[in-house]
């Protein structure tokens, strides 16, 4: 069992464009998607889609349009009710693939509600392979939340704990990497962000620099580092070696989503016992099916094709073009 923690999920709605985004203009779109969303929910409803177990765990009340349409997909949840709505969070794509995203800050939570909700978490994570804490806080909640429950569930669990993940941004992601984690899933923005070594286009251009950066990270207590570098691929970086993943090239539907799929690949890999390299080719290649699909809609295993990835070892000759050859 995976168990995710969203504490600012949205409603996502998509638009799609027949054309280029043109600021101020009035703009017909050809298609509008809505999905549940938020990074943990986004995380679950991929792994859930790949009969792997998971309960997403988030606040809001039963009749928000978020629960009812987790309850009509069938992807296991438990809502925190807040007495509140919670936010709308809009993607505008275009035909080149490129998305335009806009977040909503989300309804605030009272101190009451975050120690409900930390701990419902606690309670949920007893037993799991991996607790995902994951997206941006909403307002109210303090930068230290992600490592506030990473403290509590190692003091409450000791070694049983399970593993923890960390997909967030800015200061609480900052603040969670001190809690070393075991696995932190930043994308170009927000490595750079957190390491201060570049900005996220050299970083996503130079897949050794984000290497560099993502070293400092395991340097300071990070079991690993999946960074996700966008249509460039992903890196994986853990003390043992540093590897990256390319998937052919290809024009993005919609890249919402697509790092989420791409931790929910890496993670269902994990659980499955496979080496760092093949959870690496597993997650390169769950990204790329997720950014191939419209709007936020998440890949199953079944529609992802990890033969197509090329991993290459970084600190070391290229190892393998293939997951059937060798990549030790
Ligand atoms: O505002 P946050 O919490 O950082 O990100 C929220 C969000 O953009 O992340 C998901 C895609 O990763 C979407 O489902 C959702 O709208």
């Amino acid at each position: 069992m995976i168990v995710t923690l969203t504490p600012n999920p949205s409603l996502d709605r998509t638009i799609e464009l027949a054309e280029p985004l043109t600021r101020g203009e009035v703009q017909r779109a050809v298609g509008a998607h809505h999905e549940p969303g938020g990074k943990g929910v986004n995380i679950c409803r991929a792994l859930e889609a790949s009969d792997v177990k998971c309960l997403a765990i988030l606040p809001g009340d039963s009749d928000d349009p978020v629960l009812v349409a987790l309850r009509s997909q069938k992807v296991p949840h438990l809502g925190l009710p807040i007495g509140q709505a919670l936010r709308s969070n809009v993607a505008i794509t275009e035909p080149d693939g490129t998305t335009t995203k806009v977040n909503e800050p989300g309804p605030a939570l009272s101190p009451r509600q975050q120690a409900d909700l930390i701990e419902l978490v606690l309670e949920k994570a007893q037993g799991a392979s991996w607790l995902v804490l994951a997206g941006s806080l909403p307002p109210g909640v303090p930068v230290d939340f992600y490592s506030d429950i990473i403290s509590a569930l190692r003091a409450r669990y000791g070694s049983a704990a399970p593993r923890v993940a960390v997909d967030s941004s800015g200061a609480p992601l900052a603040a969670a990497a001190l809690a070393a984690p075991d696995l932190l899933k930043p994308n170009a923005e927000e490595l750079a962000e957190l390491t201060g070594f570049a900005d996220a286009e050299t970083l996503e251009s130079d897949p050794e620099l984000t290497v560099e950066a993502a070293r400092t990270l395991v340097a300071g207590g990070v079991v690993a580092v999946l960074a996700t570098l966008g249509s460039r691929g992903a890196v994986l970086v853990t003390a043992e070696g540093a590897w990256l993943a390319q998937t052919p090239p290809m024009i993005a539907v919609s890249t919402v989503g697509a790092g989420d799929s791409a931790l929910a690949g890496y993670l269902l890999s994990t659980n499955a016992g496979a080496s760092p390299v093949d959870c690496l080719r597993q997650a390169a290649a769950h990204g790329a099916a997720a950014a191939s699909l419209p709007g936020s809609t998440v890949p199953a295993l079944s529609q992802t094709d990890p033969s197509v990835v090329t991993v290459t070892a970084l600190d070391k000759p290229k190892i393998s073009t293939h997951p059937k050859e060798d990549d030790q």
